[in-house]
């Protein structure tokens, strides 16, 4: 667990500063949202909480689409256990095939204008259709995924209300 929790969400928030300080709108609507949400517990004295967490939704978005241009991990190895094919390709028993995250998250038959920063596209659209895999799939699902992005929020939240 320790492994792969330690490098992924550095990389993750380090990733989401760089994206941000090339998209000013993003960066601006993500404090408006944060320094929102600290003003408002600042006046009722309360402290955040995780319903807090899932109520900010762009901050959500951000991170979204810096896993997706970010391609933490490029992509996932699986061995063929019996002669397979897929989409017409055959891959026969006890071959190694490497599925590519970058190729999927960068494919512009997936995502218009892939290599440009673009949480807002978020918005309307969940990635739900396979075409959104940062966190692997299947049996081997990161179980750590909603960790990562409870990290990456609480990281970002901090990063715009306190720093310049
Ligand atoms: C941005 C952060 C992260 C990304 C992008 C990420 C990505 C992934 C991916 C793609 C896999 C699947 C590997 C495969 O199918 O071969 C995986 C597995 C795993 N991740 Fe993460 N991960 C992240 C954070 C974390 C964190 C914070 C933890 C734990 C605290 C964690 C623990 C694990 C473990 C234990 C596995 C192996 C699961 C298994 O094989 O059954 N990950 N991760």
């Amino acid at each position: 667990m320790m492994i792969p929790g330690e490098d992924s969400v550095p990389v993750l928030m380090t990733l989401a500063v760089k994206y941000l300080s090339d998209c000013p709108a993003a960066l601006q609507q993500l404090t408006k949202e944060n320094m929102k949400l600290k003003n408002l517990k600042a006046q009722l004295g309360e402290t955040m909480c995780w319903t807090d967490y899932l109520s900010l939704p762009f901050t959500q978005t951000v991170i979204t689409e810096t896993l997706r241009m970010g391609n933490i991990i490029t992509g996932v190895m699986r061995k063929a256990m019996k002669d397979t094919e897929i989409k017409g390709y055959f891959i026969p028993k006890g071959w190694c095939a490497f599925a590519y995250f970058r190729s999927v998250h960068l494919d512009e038959n997936n995502y218009e204008w892939p290599y440009r920063f673009d949480p807002w596209r978020w918005q309307d659209k969940d990635g739900s259709n396979g075409s959104f895999t940062p966190f692997g799939g299947g049996q081997r699902l990161c179980p750590g995924l909603d960790l990562a992005r409870l990290e990456a929020s609480i990281f970002l939240h901090h990063f715009v209300t306190q720093f310049r």
